[in-house]
């Protein structure tokens, strides 16, 4: 266990997905925790999932993370302020701008607060959803504002780096325009895409393969709390989709007529475009992710996933992860293993030693 920066007590506020996350992260680094919600279950469950502690009268809270949904953000932003003089205060909501508006207009003192937002996350929330290494390798925003220097706030810093995250600065306003495009468009499109499926017959449905699976993950996030984020973000996101509606125009017109002279070129095009745009993706999970991945054929036979993480386990090799595919109908499954990446190259040549087929 490496030393933390942080000194804590830290105090969460809404302990669902992001807050049982942070909780689980820092106890994992013996930081003081203490949970808060207005949910008496969702406390009881962080509690006893280990995310920390409830609050007692007298706690001093050295940061307070505010991990509620955007619509209450503020409100509950403003209240920490007041009730914890001493203490610095964060929120991880999804959009910047609207809570700092708020938080002004409420009179707040937000020369103790700075906004922050990891870009880290699942399509489940709820506490049982927690995972105390969510953030590790993930970029964590701190947005910017005037009436607070990031030196003041070095306790955010402190927790987005106990937490494994990669911190990175910006302002509010760039940081809505920068997610409006990779993460509030996406959850829009794979959505739409996902309803395309609703009145789909069964036996095109049997077909799907892990593309659209890959495409259609978020479409299964919380309503509620999207549609909270798209209305507070709302004029950066319609401007990306309008600019999406005339790329899907230019793209049908290029398939009206496939035998046309430039009919094809146009359509490669916008196929190489799409190539140069995820080529320019930071990493296939974001940056710097700790851990590399490979891919095992596994058949189809019981018993064969305990045997391969058996013979992983004999082999001395850690799973980080697993991540299994199969397609119905399908002889083979693939297992899709992550571990440390000083251990891919030995795991590689031992397991196809013992007859492992290495699909990648
Ligand atoms: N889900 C994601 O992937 C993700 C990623 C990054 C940031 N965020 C942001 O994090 C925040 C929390 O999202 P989540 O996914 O953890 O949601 P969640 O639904 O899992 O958890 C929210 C928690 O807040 C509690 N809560 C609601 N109103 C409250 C109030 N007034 N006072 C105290 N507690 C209250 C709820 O009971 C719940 O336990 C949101 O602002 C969201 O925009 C979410
Ligand atoms: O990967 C997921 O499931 C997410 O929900 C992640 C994601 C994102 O779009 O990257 C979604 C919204 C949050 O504000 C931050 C992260």
């Amino acid at each position: 266990m490496g030393k933390s920066r942080l000194v804590g007590p830290v105090r969460i506020v809404g302990v669902g997905l992001l807050g049982t996350s942070v909780g689980l992260g820092l106890r994992g680094r013996q930081i003081e925790t203490i949970l808060a919600d207005a949910s008496p279950t969702n406390l009881r469950i962080a509690i006893d999932y280990g995310a920390g502690r409830a609050a007692a009268p007298g706690d001093l809270p050295q940061l307070i993370v505010v991990c509620v949904p955007p619509d209450v953000t503020a409100e509950i932003v403003a209240r920490e302020l007041e009730a914890y003089p001493g203490a610095i205060v964060t929120d991880v909501a999804s959009v910047k701008l609207a809570p700092l508006a708020e938080l002004r207009e409420r009179g707040a003192d937000i020369s103790r607060y700075i906004g922050s937002h990891p870009l880290a996350g699942r399509e489940k929330g709820g506490p049982l959803s927690g995972r105390a290494d969510l953030f590790i390798g993930r970029p964590w925003v701190v947005a910017a504002h005037d009436a607070i220097s990031y030196q003041q706030a070095g306790a955010i810093d402190d927790l987005i780096l106990d937490l494994g995250a990669i911190l990175v600065e910006m302002t509010p306003e760039e940081h809505d325009l920068g997610v409006a495009l990779v993460s509030h468009v996406p959850q829009v499109i794979s959505t739409l895409m996902a309803r395309r499926l609703t009145g789909a017959a069964h036996s095109s449905l049997n077909l799907a393969g892990q593309g659209l699976r890959d495409v259609t993950r978020v479409a299964a996030s919380d309503p509620d709390l999207w549609v909270q984020i798209l209305g507070a973000n709302a004029k950066p996101v319609r401007d990306v989709l309008l600019a999406y509606r005339d790329d899907l125009d230019r793209f049908i017109d290029a398939l009206e007529d496939p035998a046309a002279p430039g009919a094809q070129r146009k359509v490669a095009e916008e196929l190489a475009g799409g190539n140069a745009g995820v080529a320019r993706l930071p990493g296939k999970h974001g940056q710097d992710r700790r851990f590399s991945s490979m891919v095992v054929m596994v058949n189809d036979q019981p018993g064969q996933i305990a045997r391969l993480l058996n013979d992983i386990g004999e082999l001395n090799v850690n799973l980080e992860d697993l991540r299994l595919e199969h397609s119905p109908g399908a002889q083979i499954g693939l297992a899709e293993i992550s571990v440390l990446p000083e251990a891919v190259t030995r795991l590689t040549e031992e397991l196809a030693a013992r007859g492992w087929r290495i699909a990648g």
